[in-house]
Formats: structure tokens, C-alpha cells, sequence
């Protein structure tokens, strides 16, 4: 479903993807991990568009995204959860979504988006309580169910989340991610890239860890965590789990 071959991107002078190659399968959940300054969000920006490459590909659905825009990706099918949320503070929750859907759908006629937003509170009923609550007054956790909820008003195909967990509390964490795993359960592909490794790994079918804009590693989750190496290098585990 999405294919990253020979990935190479950067900020002027900093090379921060190196050749990245990597693919994912329609519905699977996959851990994108590795240090700071690793590229993972790198990573994310260029496959969604925000960042553009120097060489390589990407192939989404089995067509090149080099040349489109952020707006015709989501059009194709990708969802993102951008780093650090990016809300619209003084907004409602209710007009968080209505202009998401707005913003990655471009056209669409407002009955359409009262049903999808009846379907995004039932799966964040917390969010439909907090419909008309500015989202700048939301918790950490509600905030990040509506980054959540908004990317999904434009019924993706495949979700991107960029640092999801950053600042969230162990449990939120949890939740968090139980929310994506039940996601992929309804038919939605994952692509998780977050610093908090083993938890995402329990999720996760696969992993691969980036190290200094390069694949490292790749592999079943169950191999990564089991892996000593990785371990102590990466995955901030000492001893045995
Ligand atoms: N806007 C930018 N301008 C210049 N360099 C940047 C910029 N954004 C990131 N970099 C550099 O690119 C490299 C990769 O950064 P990136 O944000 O992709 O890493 P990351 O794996 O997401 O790290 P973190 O987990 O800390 O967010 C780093 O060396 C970083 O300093």
C-alpha cells in the first residue's frame, strides 16, 4: 500500500534521510522507531507531502506521490495525526472537525459531514459531550482524540501519526493506543512513528528503527523486542523483558 524506496530528504545542508526503504501492507500496524533526530519525522513530512525529497521514491496504492500535494494525498486515502496535533485552539471541537473535513475534502456537502461527525463521536463519545468546548481548553488526552477524530472526518485509508504520545500520561498512552489498534481493526492501516518503542511494539505487527536517517533494523515486533542489541541500544530495555 505504501512504498518508501531509497528515501533521500533534508533541510539544506542536513541530510536527515539517507536512503530510507520501506513498505507497508493495507492493514497493517507498523512502528516507525529510533532516537532523536532519527528522521522519523522526516519520514512522516515527506511521505505526506510537507516536506519534499531529493531523491527516491514513494509509492502510495501503487502510484508515485513525488509530484502531488499534501491535499491530493489525503484525497488518495492518507490520514495524518501531525505532530504536536496542530488544533485550532480557539475553535469548538465541533468546528475542529467540520474544518478538517472541510480542509482535506475541500467540497463536501454538510449533510456527509454530520454523519461522519455522528460516527467520530461515537467512536470518542468524550469529544460529543465536548462538542462545543474550545479545543485550547481540552486535556492532553482529549486533545489528541480529536486530532484523532478530525483526520478521520476525511475517512482515510491509511493513518499517519507523527509523535502521538508526546505528552501524554502512561494511561493516556494506552489509550491511545488501544484507539489505533481498533482503528486497524476496522480496516484503517497504521503507521506509527513514535519514541516510545515497547509500547508501540505491542501494538505494532512490525517495526523498523531509524538511527541517524538510516534503516537499522526491521522486523516482526516480537523479534525487534526480543533482539539483545536492539534492546540495549534502542528500545531502552536492559535485561530481559
Ligand atoms: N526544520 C528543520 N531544519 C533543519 N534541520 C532539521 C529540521 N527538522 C529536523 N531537522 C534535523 O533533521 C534530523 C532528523 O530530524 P527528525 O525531526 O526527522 O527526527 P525524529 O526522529 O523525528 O526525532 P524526534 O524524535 O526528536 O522528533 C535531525 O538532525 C534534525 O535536527
Amino acid at each position: 500500500m505504501l512504498k518508501v524506496t531509497d528515501l533521500h530528504a533534508g533541510y539544506g545542508a542536513i541530510k536527515a534521510l539517507k536512503g530510507v526503504s520501506l513498505s507497508v501492507e493495507a492493514g497493517e500496524f507498523v512502528a516507525i522507531l529510533g532516537p532523536n533526530g532519527a528522521g522519523k519525522s522526516t519520514l512522516m513530512k515527506a511521505v505526506l507531502g510537507v516536506l519534499k525529497f531529493s531523491t527516491g521514491s514513494i509509492r502510495f496504492k501503487g502510484e508515485e506521490l513525488a509530484s502531488t500535494t499534501t491535499v491530493e494525498r489525503i484525497r488518495r486515502g492518507l490520514g495524518v495525526i501531525p505532530e504536536g496535533r496542530q488544533l485550532f485552539a480557539e475553535m469548538s471541537v465541533r468546528e475542529n472537525l467540520v474544518l478538517g473535513a472541510y480542509a482535506q475534502l475541500g467540497v463536501t456537502i454538510p449533510s456527509s459531514i454530520e454523519e461522519k461527525m455522528a460516527e467520530v463521536f461515537d467512536l470518542f463519545p468524550r469529544l460529543r459531550e465536548r462538542r462545543q468546548q474550545a479545543a485550547g481548553t481540552l486535556s492532553g488526552g482529549e486533545a489528541q482524540m480529536l486530532a484523532i477524530a478530525r483526520a478521520l472526518m476525511a475517512s482515510p485509508t491509511m493513518l499517519i501519526c507523527d509523535e502521538p504520545s508526546v505528552g501524554l500520561s502512561p494511561k493516556f498512552v494506552r489509550d491511545l493506543l488501544a484507539i489505533l489498534q481498533s482503528l486497524r481493526g476496522r480496516g484503517i492501516t497504521i503507521v506509527l512513528a513514535d519514541q516510545n518503542a515497547i509500547a508501540s511494539l505491542r501494538v505494532a505487527d512490525r517495526g523498523y528503527i531509524l538511527d541517524t536517517g538510516k534503516v537499522v533494523a526491521t522486523g516482526y515486533s516480537k523479534a525487534l523486542m526480543e533482539d539483545p542489541a536492539l534492546r540495549a541500544a534502542y528500545l531502552g530495555i536492559q535485561g530481559t523483558l
